[in-house]
Order: C-alpha cells, then structure tokens, then sequence
C-alpha cells in the first residue's frame, strides 16, 4: 500500500514546503491569522470564495465516482444484466466524470491565478512598509531580521500567505471526500474506521515531533540564511562589480557562501535524518494496520458478509482513506506551521513598529528655523557616539558649511536633521517643534538633498529626476542648472533615454560626474525649502565645479543651505562655517573669522590653498 521511500518521499516535499516559511521569532503568534486571510481575501476577491466551493465539490465528487465503477461492473456481471445497460450505466458516470473534471481543471487555473493575484497585494503592502520604516532601522540588525522573516510568507507560490490559501481551499475539498468515505467505511465496522484513525493518528503525531524540532533548529540557523541572501545578492549584483573584480573578491565571497552554506546543510542534514527515522516507524505501524484490516475484508468476503462489488469500494476507500485523512490533517498542520509565518508578516506590516505614529503635517511657512539641542547620537548597535552635544540654531535662509576632517560626523548631522535618525539624546527642533512630532513623509518634503552616493534609477534621464512627476519646465531648469543640458542634448531620445543596462540594453552608463549632476539635477527639480549638499562636487571637472559655485545663488536662491565639502573653496558663498571634529563643534563663524582665529579650519583652509594658488586667477 504504502512502501517507505514513497512515504520518505512524500514526508520530504510536504515539509520543504512547509518549514521554509517557519523561521521566526518565538513567542510572537497572532492569533486569528485564518481569519485575517480570509477577511482580506473577501474584501480584495469575493468570487474566490464563491468558485472555490464550487470547485471544491466538483473536485470531491470525482473520487467518489471512481468508486462507483467497479461496483457497477462487478454487480452487471454478477446478475448478467444486458451490455447495453451495463454501458449506459458506465456512460452516464463517465460523462459525469468529464464534465466535473472539465470544470474543476479550468476552475482549478482560475483560482490559481486569483490566489497568486492576492499574494502580490500582500507582497505590495510589505514593500510599502519597507520603504516607509524609519530609515534607522534599515541598519538594525534584529529588525533587519523581521523583515527577512516575514519576507518568507511572500516569496513563492506554495509556502507562507500562498500556501496557505491553496491548502485552505483544498481543505475544504479533502473535507467533502472524507466525509463521503466515512460514510462508506461506516457501513462496513466502526471497528475499522476507528484502527484506521488511531494509526494515522499516531503517524501524524511522529512527524509533529521532526516539524518541532526543525522548527527550533532552523530558528537558530536565521542569520546564516541572512548571511547567505545577503552573499548571493552582491555575487550577482553589478554595481559591486567593480570591486569584486579589482580586489577579486570573488573567492571571498565564494568561500563564505560555502562556509555559511555548510551550515545550513548540516542542520538540514540532521533533520532529514530524523524524519527517515519517522517514516519507517509510520510504516511499520501502516503495514500492521493493512494487515489487519485486509484479513478482516477477505474473511468477510469469503463467508459472505460482504458482497464482491462492495469488497472493491471497501478495498479502495480503505486504500484511499488514509491518503485523504493524511491529506486533512497535514493541511491542518500546515495551515498552523503557516500560521507562524503569518504572523511574522502580520508583526511586520501591521505591528507598527517600524514608525513611530507622528501625524503632525508640516505647517506651510516662509521660514523654517532648525535648532539643535544638546544633540547626542550613537548609530544602532553601535556603543560609540558619534555626535557628542551639538547645539546649535540654523537660522532660515543661512548659508552653512559643515566641514572637517573624515569620520567627524558631518554626514550623520545631515542624517539626524532629515529626520533619518533619530537623536540619541537632545532635540531637533524646527521652528520650535520636536521634528519627532512631525509626519515623516511631510517632514521630508522639506528637504532638496543630494547625498554622497548618488542612486542612479534604471529608467530614463527624466523619470530619475523628476520621478513621477511631469513639469517639463522644471525639468530643463534643473537638466540646464545642474550643467546635464549638453549631455542631454547629445541623447537621440533626449530626456527620455533610459540610464542603466538592467531594463533596456539601450540604457546609458553616466560617468561619476554626470552622475552627481543627475543629482543635483533631482534636488533642483525638487525644489525643497533646505537644500543639502553632502560632497556635491566630490566627481566633478573644475569647469563643473567652478559652474555650479558661480550657480550656487541662483540654484539655492533665498534658501537655507548646508553645504558639506572637503574642498574648502565652496565655504567661500557661505554665511556661516562649522568645523565639526569628533561629533563637536570646533569652531564657528565666516570664513574670514576662522581665518583671523587661525585655528583648525585655518589650517585646513591653508594647506589645501596652497595646492590652488597657481590656479587662482584661472579664467573659466
Ligand atoms: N551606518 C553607520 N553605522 C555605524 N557607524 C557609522 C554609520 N555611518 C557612519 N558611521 C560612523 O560614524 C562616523 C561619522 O561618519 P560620517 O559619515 O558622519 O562622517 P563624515 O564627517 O561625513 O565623514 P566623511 O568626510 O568621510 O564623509 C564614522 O566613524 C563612521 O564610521
């Protein structure tokens, strides 16, 4: 009936589907996950439901006609009935048969796609919540782990959100049959079915204990499968292909793969072996099973209890019934194993940890005042503070300059003024209030910033600069300010040229500098009320360069600005000066100040000058 490599077999695919989605964090059940599927099921796709439960009696009335066959047979033959009404008997079940199977294929397909259909509406919501988590998170590693893990109900067709939609709806069918062979067992012993369910029982029940243990197993063995995700997306990621080249970092990345792989085979290894030693205990106990039920079958045929006809359907429905049994109850264990990664995502989306509640909107304003105070910071999971104590009033329409030495924390100023992170101690306030107190997504509408690492999108020139908006005005203001006009201008599709090979093989590579002027480009167009510069003119020519400074005014206008640069030059066009030195700010004041000072700035400003002098008077 049932041979051990087939049941090993069969053991190994149900639960590849099912532990795959189970790594999570203890102690975190939701409860009402069904419910909360359904729900959302319902409200996105209410014919699911309704072709669902047609299919699901199409689907349970065929095994049950199946069973009709050899009876009709075994009965015409026996009371020598004519052929013909023999064949019109077999005819009018096989057209049955073909017309259920037809419907339920075809109902089979559409259900499929409607199922996959909502997978990606939920796949939708976790990328929403990954794009608007506040920004620290991105680098905290336990939450970087949520989000792994609750990544797990999304990511394919027969695990997690997916799998659980399908087993539900195929719960339901194996629930109809099941009831129809109960029936018939019924009329042949209690004694029978009540073996045959306690054996299966136990079966269930061994393999209940391996699921337990890979559970907490493959608990343990989360972060190798991060480190492994982590390894196979730069092995194939091009933007680091440079450095994998250039410091041949493939062999590195080779032998962690393996390394963090090795791990993750042995804990698989050990379960694997567990769940053989589960098989061939269940197997044992089915063959015990079968025997006595088959030697109960055969001697109440052969003294006439049980007719011929029905020793077929009672031989196939015994022969059938554990599979349906094992059917229900591994759709049962399934649905509850899924559960956990429900829950996972359901914590993820829904749990609201990964942004704080602010619904304060930004009040429109001519000016807006920044003030630091007593601003502390230290990164996540990171002791050391970065920024020790800034205070400090940016007054609206001031020209700053952060400058100072590399690591002093002028980046990280930036991040904790956009509203990136948040202060470890101390206040940021904007014209009085904690930015804390602010809606993010209002909050950052304030800001033009163009960071050190430019994010170059795979779609075209404009679209990367004006994202989904369409002011063509503005568009060729912020190409011609950011000095891309001539590179534009030279594209045959001009601003709609794609950029980048991922999507279109037409796309454009830019240079380091073009890039940067892409992002200037993007901060124009933006428009914010503070533009940031974190290094603007770190690639670019000293024609570049020298055009943007003389653009400055007429880019920045009345605006407040901050303008963080190693090249002192560009503190020049502005008010104020901070030099920022190990998270404190050293000095302050304007150019000409720092320099009668005489102090750190001074002499950064004069060793860097002396490379410049020869060129002082160079006419761009
Ligand atoms: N995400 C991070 N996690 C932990 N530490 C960080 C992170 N980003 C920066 N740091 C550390 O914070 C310190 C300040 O970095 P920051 O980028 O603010 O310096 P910076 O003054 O802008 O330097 P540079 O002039 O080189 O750009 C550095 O020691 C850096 O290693």
């Amino acid at each position: 009936m049932i041979n051990c490599k087939s049941f090993v077999e069969a053991l190994k695919t149900f639960d590849k589907l099912v532990t795959l989605g189970m790594i999570k964090m203890k102690n975190k059940l939701k409860k009402g996950n069904i419910a909360f599927l359904i729900k959302k099921a319902f409200e996105w796709d209410k014919w699911l439901f309704i072709l669902s439960f047609i299919n699901s009696f199409l689907h349970a009335i065929k095994p049950i006609i199946l069973l009709l066959y050899p009876k009709v047979i075994i009965e015409g033959l026996q009371n020598d009935i004519a052929i013909n009404k023999l064949l019109f008997q077999i005819g009018i079940l096989t057209v049955f048969l073909i017309i259920f199977t037809y419907f339920g294929e075809y109902l089979d397909g559409d259900i499929y796609a409607r199922i996959m259909r909502l997978r990606n509406r939920f796949l939708l919501l976790y990328s929403r919540t990954c794009m608007s988590m506040e920004y620290q998170y991105t680098e905290d590693k336990d939450k970087l782990n949520q989000m792994h893990i609750a990544f797990r109900a999304i990511n394919n067709n027969s695990e997690g959100i997916e799998g659980v939609y399908h087993t539900l709806f195929s719960f339901f069918t194996n629930i109809i049959v099941l009831i129809g062979y109960s029936w018939i067992l019924l009329t042949l012993s209690p004694i029978i079915i009540t073996i045959l369910i306690i054996s299966i029982l136990i079966n269930n029940m061994l393999v209940w204990n391996v699921k337990k243990y890979e559970y907490d197993v493959k608990d343990d063995i989360a972060f190798h499968q991060r480190v492994l995700f982590y390894i196979e997306n730069i092995m194939t990621d091009f933007s680091y292909g440079k450095e994998i080249r250039i410091f041949n970092l493939s062999d590195l990345f080779t032998n962690k793969f393996n390394k963090y792989k090795d791990n993750v085979l042995k804990v698989e290894s050990s379960i694997e072996k567990k769940y053989y030693k589960a098989a061939c205990i269940n197997t044992l106990i089915t063959f015990f099973t079968n025997v006595f039920i088959f030697w109960y079958l055969i001697v109440n045929t052969l003294n006439g209890t049980i007719q011929i006809s029905n020793f077929v359907i009672y031989y196939q429905t015994i022969y059938n019934y554990d599979t349906w049994i094992r059917n229900i109850v591994e759709d049962i264990v399934k649905i509850r194993k899924q559960n956990l990664v429900i829950s996972d995502f359901r914590e993820f989306v829904y749990g609201n940890k990964y942004s704080r509640k602010r619904y304060r909107q930004i009040e429109k304003s001519k000016s807006y005042d920044i003030e630091f105070k007593d601003v502390f910071f230290h990164y996540p999971n990171k002791e050391e503070m970065i920024i020790k104590g800034i205070n400090y009033k940016l007054k609206s329409g001031t020209k700053l300059a952060i400058v100072g030495p590399n690591g002093a924390g002028k980046t990280t100023l930036i991040k904790l003024l956009t509203g990136l992170y948040t202060p470890t101690s101390g206040k940021i306030l904007l014209n009085g209030n904690d930015i804390t107190e602010y809606d993010l997504n209002s909050y950052y509408k304030l800001f033009s910033t163009i960071f050190q690492e430019s994010l170059v999108l795979a779609f075209s020139v404009k679209e990367n600069i004006a994202f989904d908006d369409d002011n063509m005005r503005r568009l060729h203001n912020a190409i011609k300010v950011s000095g891309l006009e001539n590179k534009i201008e030279s594209l045959s599709l001009k601003e709609n040229t794609p950029l980048l090979k991922f999507l279109d093989k037409e796309g454009i590579e830019l240079s380091g500098g073009e890039k940067q002027k892409l992002m200037l480009a993007r901060a124009v167009y933006k428009d914010g009320a503070i533009f940031i510069f974190d290094e603007p003119t770190a690639n670019l020519d000293p024609i570049a360069e020298a055009r943007i400074y003389e653009q400055f005014n007429d880019i920045v206008k009345d605006k407040t600005t901050i303008f963080i640069s190693h090249r002192l030059a560009s503190t020049k066009f502005c008010d104020t000066i901070i030099y920022l030195n190990n998270g404190v700010i050293e000095e302050m004041g304007t150019h000409e100040e720092l320099m009668r000072k005489n102090g750190s700035y001074a002499k950064m400003f004069a060793l860097q000058s002396q490379y410049y002098k020869e060129v002082d008077n160079y006419e761009f």
